[in-house]
């Protein structure tokens, strides 16, 4: 059934002295099931509120937002949020940082730990259990935070720009593990990033945005991930004439929006 956006707004209320803020627009975007669906655009113009508004951190102004026929009205474990800063609990082991969702939902132990460890294995963190966190890579940390996103089985997996504080080498790896995690769990993805490669080769659907207010100025279906899934080499994937052609007509819209905003 997926997450169907209609005609939605947010308004930011006036707050010391300044003028409200108009971050969103005359919203409108289906997430269907298994669709991995990328958000990209200049500064400003709204990912992090649409990502919000999914979670159910923030109410729309005006219009809805309804998730597998329900609307959505607050937070709930059908939807989880990786954030670039990974929100982790550093001192805590990863064993006891991916645990720590299903210790909130009241899980037994012993079904903590094998949930939790089929994650760990998948994010390949098997034999770092019990290390704590703040001793991991920051590449390291990111994927327990990913494991611990997934430990409660969420529909939909809302990333805001999960891989922004890495180096390019453990980007890339980062991507393809993403990929594969969404292929083999079958989840719904909403992802933010301000990288246009990592964009394309991510999605299959693409949305581009504008500022002033927020709005969704261009949708591309996006063919990339499946040619990778498929078993292209993703630097090929990369590096052929269509992704190249497109990369450079999504940079120039960004561009021109910068430019605009200038
Ligand atoms: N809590 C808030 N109160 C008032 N204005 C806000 C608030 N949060 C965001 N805004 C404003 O709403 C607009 C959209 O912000 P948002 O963070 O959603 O954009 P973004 O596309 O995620 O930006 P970035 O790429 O820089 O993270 C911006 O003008 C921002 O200043």
């Amino acid at each position: 059934m997926g997450l169907n956006i209609q005609d939605v707004s947010v308004v930011y209320p006036a707050a010391d002295r300044r003028p409200p803020v108009k971050a969103l627009s005359g919203i409108n975007l289906t997430i269907d099931d298994n669709e991995f669906v990328v958000a990209l655009g200049a500064s400003g113009c709204g990912k992090s509120t649409l990502l919000n508004l999914i979670a159910g951190f923030l109410s729309p102004s005006s219009g809805s937002l309804v998730l597998d026929g329900r609307h959505v009205s607050g937070p709930g474990a059908d939807r989880a949020v990786v954030f670039q800063k990974h929100a982790l609990l550093p001192w805590l082991s990863v064993l006891d940082n991916v645990a720590f969702g299903l210790q909130i939902q009241g899980l037994g132990k012993s079904a903590r730990i094998g949930t939790a460890n089929r994650f760990i294995a998948m994010l390949g963190l098997d034999g770092f259990q019990d290390s704590p966190v703040y001793k991991l890579s920051g590449g390291m940390q990111q994927r327990v935070g990913i494991a611990r996103a997934l430990t409660c089985d969420p529909r939909i997996l809302l990333m805001d720009e999960p891989l922004g504080a890495l180096d390019a080498l453990t980007r890339e790896k980062a991507q393809e593990l993403i990929l594969h995690i969404w292929n083999d769990t079958y989840k719904s993805v909403f992802f933010i990033t301000h990288s246009v490669e990592e964009a394309l080769f991510m999605g299959t659907k693409l949305i581009v945005m504008s500022p002033r207010p927020g709005r969704i100025t261009h949708t591309f279906d996006l063919p990339f991930s499946r040619q990778f899934l498929d078993g292209t080499p993703a630097r090929e994937v990369k590096a052929s004439p269509d992704f190249i052609r497109l990369r450079e007509d999504v940079l120039k819209i960004i561009f021109a929006d910068e430019e605009a905003a200038a």
